[in-house]
């Protein structure tokens, strides 16, 4: 099943750019641009990676982000993340990318993202990996910064396609968006948010209906409101899972008891990510391996979550088809190859 799934054709649309920060690097760019960071060693820095919630995340997640600072920096981030997707056998990825994490230590919004775009143009060229990139909108901050960050994204309105809402949950509720999302699909763009990962399932009614999202990331919490569950399944509202995060973060208590499987039973459109792979132990294929050996999901399973993967992806119809395409002579040639 390891082999299956390390060479499954697969999309990832849930990843944040800077959750993807080794430590290695983290301490190389901070040699480089002469920074401190508060730890002796990587494995010291490695050893601080355990959380109870959310919120312990983010704190060293933001910390460890200081580190970045110049165009190079964020090329450098991007292209150690490309490298690893197309280990992952990752045909197209869509990539969050926090833009107040960096304005507000003065790092201008048009050197994050021309970094990142730099790496992206070189992974579809060197690894023919397929990329989109998704404006993320910190909630623990204003609607005014939120405005501001969109304002500032307008020059980049062609390589941006759409927005999301990440950071602290509980107690930023979607409404405190609504204005800013309004616009932002006025200008164009699609819409995605964090919802029901700590936050309660009204949140994710709320992403729904007062942000208008494509996909809702996370939506573990919508298990407990049956006609939430009811909608989702009948519109096939894509739910970006990530299930190390899940356990890294206390969503769920035991990988046996993440409801994926359920999920997929209940017949949500589910799929696979990895979310902050360098803080949560692993990229795509440990997500896929870790609920494949609790929830003991088969092939079947498998595809599916691959399937809907290109489905759910901010792509065209003929793209999406091209994907499906490598996908099934993937799974029919690995089923002969079973039965022979
Ligand atoms: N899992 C997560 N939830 C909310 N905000 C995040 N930012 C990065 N990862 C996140
Ligand atoms: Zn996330």
């Amino acid at each position: 099943m390891e082999q299956f799934i390390k060479n499954l054709p697969k999309a990832e649309l849930h990843l944040h750019i800077e959750g993807s920060f080794e430590p290695e690097l983290m301490f190389k760019i901070a040699e480089r641009n002469q920074v401190k960071i508060p730890f002796s060693s990587v494995e010291d820095l490695r050893n601080a990676y355990q959380f109870s919630k959310l919120q312990d995340f983010l704190d060293i997640y933001y910390a460890g982000a200081n580190v970045l600072q110049t165009r190079q920096d964020f090329y450098d981030l991007t292209w150690a993340y490309l490298q690893k997707a197309h280990e992952n056998k990752i045909l197209h990825t869509e990539i969050f990318f926090d833009p107040q994490t960096h304005t507000s230590r003065g790092v201008p919004f048009q050197l994050v993202i021309e970094g990142i775009i730099d790496a992206l143009n070189n992974g579809r060229k060197e690894f023919g990996v397929s990329s989109k990139l998704i404006m993320s909108f910190l909630r623990h901050l204003s609607e005014e910064s939120a405005f501001e960050t969109l304002n500032e994204a307008l020059p980049y309105r062609d390589k941006i396609v759409a927005v999301g809402l990440d950071s602290s949950e509980k107690g930023n509720p979607p409404e405190k968006f609504e204005r800013v999302f309004d616009k932002a699909r006025e200008l164009g763009f699609l819409t995605v948010a964090h919802a029901g990962e700590e936050g309660p399932s009204e949140y994710v009614w709320g992403a729904l209906h007062d942000l208008n999202v494509s996909r809702i990331d996370h939506g573990n919490r919508s298990l407990e409101d049956n006609d939430l569950v009811a909608l989702l399944s009948d519109e096939q509202v894509p739910l970006t899972i990530c299930p190390l995060s899940n356990l890294k973060l206390q969503v769920v208590k035991d990988m046996g008891e993440h409801p994926l499987k359920l999920m997929l039973d209940k017949g949500l459109k589910v799929t696979v990510n990895s979310d902050d792979p360098a803080y949560f132990g692993g990229y795509v294929n440990e997500n896929y391996l870790a609920v494949t050996k609790a929830l003991q999901l088969n092939k079947d399973h498998l595809y599916r979550l691959a399937r809907n993967s290109f489905e759910s992806a901010f792509l065209l119809p003929e793209e999406k088809q091209r994907y499906l395409a490598i996908l099934d002579a993937y799974f029919h040639n690995s089923n002969r190859k079973l039965s022979s």
